[in-house]
């Protein structure tokens, strides 16, 4: 039994992971904690792999506490910048325990990894690329996460791949085109009735591609995060790994 604890645990994914664990039957639900838990009661006696879902402004202190504390730890909050990585790899150097794991995911659901697996392939063989990102309007952090992620493959891809700047023939602009990442342009949509949401849009003369993931509930985020944690217990991952696609045989 992989024995797990959730900290963002009232939280409307951490609600989610809370019963994802209570139905997954070899895994045990130790701790369930919140803002204004001590985070301290995770220990690696009552606790294998700790999810922690909170908001972008905490979670790379309670990451670095668990870490501190000899657990390993699943996130799922966004937020993250690569001096974020950094402080994390730092933290897992000086683990009190060898091998120890942190898994950070800026998306658990199969239909937005394989967009951002698709983007990357598609990246190459076109001119113009932007994301488009659709959330409900609770969400805190914009852009979210997930475009940020394919924002930078996009990015990565058209370096590899030798391309230039995309077209783009604006001269004025009071925001309307969007926040550029790594070269490319990504839009945020906040509507009541969505739940998170992101399209790609490719484009050459006379034709184009789009790639478009829906989460329209948020249990479409759970079979990931177990997937995650079960590989995180088996031992396989020390140190940070970013991406569910590195759990996956894309
Ligand atoms: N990786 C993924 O697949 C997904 C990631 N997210 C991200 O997960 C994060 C959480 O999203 P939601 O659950 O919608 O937010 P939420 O606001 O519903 O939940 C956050 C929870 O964290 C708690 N919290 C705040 N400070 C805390 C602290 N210091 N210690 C412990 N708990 C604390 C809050 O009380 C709240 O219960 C966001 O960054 C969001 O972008 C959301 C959906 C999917
Ligand atoms: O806040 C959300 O809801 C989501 N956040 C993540 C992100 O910022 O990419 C993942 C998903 O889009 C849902």
């Amino acid at each position: 039994m992989v024995k797990v604890s959730v900290v963002g645990a009232k939280g409307r994914m951490g609600s989610h992971v809370v019963e994802a664990v209570r139905g997954a039957s070899d895994m045990q639900l130790s701790l369930a904690l919140d803002a204004g838990d001590d985070l301290s009661a995770i220990t690696p006696g009552n606790t294998d792999v700790t999810v922690e879902f909170t908001v972008p402004s905490v979670s790379l202190s309670n990451v670095l506490a668990l870490v501190a504390q000899g657990v390993d730890v699943v996130v799922g909050t966004t937020g993250w910048t690569d001096e974020a990585f950094d402080r994390v790899r730092e933290a897992l150097a000086k683990a009190p325990r060898a091998g120890q794991s942190v898994f950070i995911a800026p998306n658990f659901a199969i239909s937005a990894v394989l967009a951002d697996h698709f983007a990357r392939i598609a990246a190459p063989y076109f001119e113009s690329a932007e994301v488009i990102e659709l959330h409900h309007p609770t969400k805190v952090d914009a852009p979210s996460g997930t475009a940020i992620h394919t924002a930078h493959a996009i990015g990565e891809a058209r370096r590899a791949a030798g391309l230039g700047e995309m077209p783009d023939a604006t001269q004025t602009d009071g925001g309307s085109r969007g926040q550029v990442i790594d070269g490319v342009h990504v839009h945020a949509v906040r509507l009541r009735g969505l739940n998170a949401h992101e399209e790609i849009l490719l484009g050459n003369a006379g034709e184009q591609l789009t790639i478009r993931a829906d989460s329209f509930d948020r249990i479409s985020f759970m079979p990931g995060v177990l997937l995650a944690v079960r590989k995180v217990s088996s031992g396989a991952y020390p140190g940070l790994t970013v991406g569910l696609d590195r759990f996956l045989d894309l």
